[in-house]
């Protein structure tokens, strides 16, 4: 096993993979309680129960989903990456889709199935692969710095310390509000303890975060530990029920849009994460990604089975970097990650424990270490320094990795050019300028 996943030569051992794949896990944990609250459009109320999922079965879906995906990457591509269904594109498949577009959510799913079928075909072919080795080094650091502003910024939303304001768009929350303490306490607690340089600091952070949670009163102490599973009847393979019973559903424009709406955000989203934990973990060899196309395989592959079961796309998790930050280096830490999403299910009870201001601090001080990578940014070249700062902006003030991106991505051939520097720019780097131009056409 250790020969395996390599211990020795990427310096790690048992302990660290599991305090990381632990520390992964309960990071990622929210997503069992978000994805069944979004999916089945919980905030919006009177509407025909046929609009809705089952949120039982959501759940299981979602904790199947994020356990098959985190242990194929773990297995298949050796990467401490754990997957879940995506924040952002499960609101998009049921605020957009579903409620807005009014798609059924059977053939939201075909939709998502159908973008991950696209997807492995893309992952067969090479493509994926060549186009993320086609990325300058610079604009890779930009995503992972841009990542850690994100999730840094959802952590904040998350703690109730950044909140919305209509005059400015954002501003300070109520700093007095319980919930909110109880995540500055976290903060703080896990600062000092990375700061001493202890392993495994974000882990013992939350630990201490939930305990004084329970102790105040503003965690809810566990019910019981263990319950039976809900049933996965529900949603189980209604992805495909549209394709044999309601074939014209799926062949509009309408779900043309839709597909490839699933296919750019996962696309990128997954290349920019995948890029941004393995270089914090050390595990970029010449800015390329090694078995980059199995780790684009084990996340196409969550997607297809995340849709058969019933849940809106599966990705790799940028909070993979809390258990990266913990010690983890190998996909024993995700194969950890997945056991732990399996058990899940049965453990529901306990998962009461991980709320917003448990996960929030780990959100934040992960942040602080991605940006680590805007050292390696030569600032003083404008041509460089002007996508890279896009790129980094945009993503938190977009709400989006994939916008993040695709802003950066244009201005970097414009910059380039202009400054002679053609030669260069890798020829897939004008295919994207292209694409994402379109991209931007047609959101508009
Ligand atoms: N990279 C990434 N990380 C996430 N963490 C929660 N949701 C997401 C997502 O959609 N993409």
């Amino acid at each position: 096993m250790r020969n395996f996943f390599q211990f020795e030569q990427l310096g790690t051992n048992y302990k660290r993979e599991i305090i990381g794949g632990l520390t992964t896990f309960l990071s990622m944990a929210y997503i069992l309680v978000v994805n069944p609250l979004t999916l089945t459009l919980q905030s919006v109320p009177d509407l025909p129960d046929s609009m809705r999922m089952d949120a039982g079965a959501v759940f299981v879906a979602t904790a199947l989903a994020a356990a098959i995906g985190s242990l194929i990457m773990g297995l298949l591509a050796k990467y401490p990456i754990a997957l879940a269904p995506g924040m952002g594109l499960n609101a998009f498949f049921a605020y957009t889709v579903v409620l807005t577009m009014g798609v059924s959510w059977q053939s939201a799913l075909t939709g998502v199935l159908i973008s991950g079928l696209i997807f492995i075909a893309l992952t067969l072919t090479g493509l994926r692969e060549k186009i993320i080795n086609s990325i300058p080094a610079e604009l890779k650091f930009a995503v992972g710095a841009g990542i850690g502003l994100f999730i840094t910024f959802v952590g904040f939303q998350n703690a109730g310390i950044i909140v919305n304001n209509d005059a400015v768009l954002v501003g300070v929350g109520d700093l007095t509000h319980g919930n909110t303490l109880l995540a500055i306490f976290g903060i703080v607690v896990t600062v000092i303890l990375m700061t001493k340089g202890v392993k495994g600091g974000i882990f013992i952070g939350m630990v201490a975060t939930a305990i004084v949670g329970m102790v105040a009163g503003l965690i809810d102490t566990p019910k019981g530990i263990v319950d039976a599973a809900p049933s996965l009847a529900p949603t189980f393979g209604a992805a495909l029920d549209p394709l044999f019973n309601d074939a014209g559903s799926i062949f509009t424009i309408q779900m043309l849009v839709v597909v490839l709406t699933f296919l750019f955000v996962d696309f990128f989203d997954t290349a920019g994460t995948l890029v941004a934990v393995a270089n914090q973990a050390g595990l970029m060899k010449n800015n390329k990604l090694p078995r980059a196309g199995k780790a684009l395989f084990a996340d196409s592959c969550a997607t297809v089975v995340g849709a058969i079961l019933g849940t809106s796309t599966t990705t790799s998790y940028i909070e993979s970097s809390a258990g990266v930050a913990a010690g983890a280096r190998t996909g024993f830490a995700s194969v950890v990650t997945g056991i732990l999403f399996l058990l899940s299910i049965f453990f529901f009870p306990l998962l009461a424990v991980i709320t917003a201001p448990v996960t929030a601090p780990a959100l934040i001080i992960v942040g602080v270490l991605m940006v680590s990578s805007l050292g390696e940014i030569d600032w003083k070249k404008f041509e460089i320094a002007v996508p890279a700062f896009l790129t980094i902006v945009a993503m938190p003030l977009t709400y989006s990795i994939a916008t993040g991106i695709a802003i950066g991505f244009i201005f970097y051939p414009i910059t380039m050019m202009i400054k002679g520097r053609r030669k260069e720019i890798h020829p897939i780097m004008y295919g994207l300028f292209v694409i994402f131009v379109l991209y931007f056409i047609f959101i508009a």
